[in-house]
């Protein structure tokens, strides 16, 4: 195409071309400085102001709640005029989308008559760590434009309501996350961001969970006190914050619980991934980037670190893990350049948390950043744990989850069944009382399958089934009687044999004894007869 017989196509490449030059081969910091002057320069004939709204704030360290809240108002409003968006959500529920203007578009919005400009922009700067993957460093703002004339009524007005709007489209909008921590090698990679998530729509509820009627509501109080606790909490000068623990045996509802309490105070799932985790720092990190309105899990908690080890190991004065890898190191020149990888000694990247560095992720100074969540830890074994990690305090509420009992099975029988009571629910009781069968194993058997004729054949299924459990339960309680009198059966074996070669011993020793003195007596007699022949030989006197 030409204009006014230039050719708009090529002077377009070469001004691009150019410009990467530029980019390529001048200073940064000169830029840096001429871009500066060119700003100074536009502020004489220039009459607007601009307000930038970065992504990050604090050194990068916390996402902006402006640039949020912001992000939204504009998705709402830049859906109708903008000519380039991204999907940010599909609802599954009622196959809608949520859109988000995409970079470098533009929207504009009049508020009292008066036409402001939002823009959102990205610089890209290459990343200043080495790396064997150099990733570049992508920083978001949105810019607000607006004549100079109306700086009064945006920043006293215009931008208050921005936020307002923003935040009750976001709560009409939101969907639920489920996050997990990706390893901190990708950190950089995923430009910066320390969570990856999935839409969080998990059915389970206090409805559906099955257990003691009286804990459970007991559990809700405490969820409702805590979620409208804000200012008590500012009273009483603690960080707004709730822990949880929950142990009980595999199956007995502990993830259940935590998506229940998830659901039920329609909060977000954190599920920290512990081993993932290279050292204190990096969890310290993770913390921060947690958004307030969310349950932080670590789930099986005793086997996610040797925590307990490893303080045991330092009290006691054993051989701790860092003396056997300072000797590893020594021996072994290799173990020296994985331990700078951050490699233990198998090779695998190996997580240097330590207790303490968990204890103040729990309720340290930093675990009072953004306020209003919940941190759950589950375990299938509560005695492992070192006891300061569990106090109350850190973890407020212990909770058992334990087998299933009548109350949470008539729950069951009403859910999976529609069930309310039933003849055989009396038989069900009394062997629910007599055996130790988990909610999850008492669901199954309620499940209804393709070949089961109705609800009283799942129920005869259950009864069978709890029969079963108790006849295992006593064999194996038979076995134990048997392997402990076993033990005792062969401790006595043990104590006759002694008994007997004790006396064996004895005996022999009597006859060595007999044999000595006859040997005695013999020379005794020998010495005496030889006397008597000398006193006979003897001349009278
Ligand atoms: N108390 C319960 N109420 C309702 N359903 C339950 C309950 N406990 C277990 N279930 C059922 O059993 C399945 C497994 O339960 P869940 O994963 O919550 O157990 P868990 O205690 O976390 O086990 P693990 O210790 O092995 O992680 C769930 O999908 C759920 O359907
Ligand atoms: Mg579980």
């Amino acid at each position: 195409m030409e204009l006014f017989g230039i050719n708009i196509g090529s002077t377009m490449a070469a001004l691009m071309l150019g410009w990467t030059m530029f980019q390529q081969f001048f200073p940064y910091h000169l830029s840096r400085l001429l871009e500066l002057y060119a700003l100074k320069m536009a502020a004489f004939f220039y009459p607007y102001i601009q307000i930038t709204f970065p992504e990050f704030t604090g050194d990068r360290l916390t996402r902006s709640e402006a640039y949020i809240t912001i992000q939204n108002y504009l998705a709402a409003i830049s859906s109708a005029t903008a000519r380039r968006l991204k999907v940010d959500f599909v609802k599954e529920n009622n196959d809608s989308v949520l859109l988000a203007m995409d970079d470098y578009e533009e929207v504009t919005n009049v508020f009292h008559g008066v036409k402001v400009k939002w823009s959102s922009t990205k610089t890209v700067r290459p990343s200043q760590s080495v790396s064997f993957y150099p990733a570049a460093d992508e920083r978001r703002s949105f810019t607000l434009t607006v004549h100079s004339r109306h700086r009064e009524l945006v920043t006293s007005g215009y931008i208050a309501h921005v936020l307002k709007e923003g935040k009750a489209i976001a709560s009409r909008n939101r969907l639920r996350k489920l996050y997990t921590n990706n390893s901190s090698c990708e950190w950089s990679l995923c430009n910066a961001t320390k969570w990856s998530h999935v839409a969080f729509d998990h059915p389970a509820s206090f409805d559906t969970l099955a257990m003691a009627t009286g804990l459970k509501e007991g559990i809700k109080k405490d969820l409702v006190k805590f979620s409208q606790g804000k200012d008590y909490y500012n009273r009483i000068g603690k960080p707004w914050k709730r822990g949880y623990l929950l142990y009980g045996p595999p199956g007995t509802g502990k993830s259940t619980m935590i998506v229940a309490m998830a659901n039920f105070l329609n909060y977000d799932i954190y599920d920290l991934e512990l081993t993932t985790v290279r050292d204190n720092s990096e969890l310290r990190k993770l913390l921060i980037e947690t958004t307030s309105k969310s349950v932080i899990v670590i789930e099986d908690i005793d086997c996610s670190l040797d925590l307990t080890g490893q303080r045991k190991k330092g009290t006691n004065g054993e051989k701790s893990k860092q003396e056997d890898e300072a000797n590893a190191e020594e021996k072994d020149p290799l173990a020296r350049i994985r331990k700078g990888m951050g490699m233990g000694m198998t090779g695998t990247r190996e997580s240097k948390v330590t207790l303490s560095g968990l204890l103040n992720f729990i309720d340290g100074i930093w675990s009072a950043c953004g306020g209003e969540r919940i941190i759950v830890f589950s375990t299938n074994y509560i005695d492992s744990l070192d006891p300061a990690l569990i106090r109350r305090g850190r973890m407020d509420m212990h909770i058992e989850m334990s087998y299933c009992c009548f109350q949470a099975f008539k729950l069951l029988a009403r859910n999976y069944l529609n069930l309310e009571s039933h003849e055989l629910f009396g038989e069900i009781e009394v062997l629910l009382e007599e055996t130790k069968m988990t909610p999850a194993d008492v669901a199954e058997n309620l499940m209804l399958k393709s070949d089961d004729k109705g609800p009283e054949s799942c129920l005869r299924n259950l009864i069978e089934a709890l029969e079963v459990a108790k006849l295992e339960e006593e064999a194996a309680k038979l076995k134990a009687k048997n392997s402990d009198l076993e033990q005792m059966v062969a401790k006595l074996e043990e104590a006759v044999k002694l008994e007997e070669a004790t006396a064996k011993l004895k005996a022999m020793k009597s006859e060595e004894n007999v044999a000595k003195l006859d040997s005695k007596l013999q020379v005794k007699e020998e010495e005496m007869g030889e006397d008597g022949e000398k006193c006979a030989a003897a001349p009278a006197p």
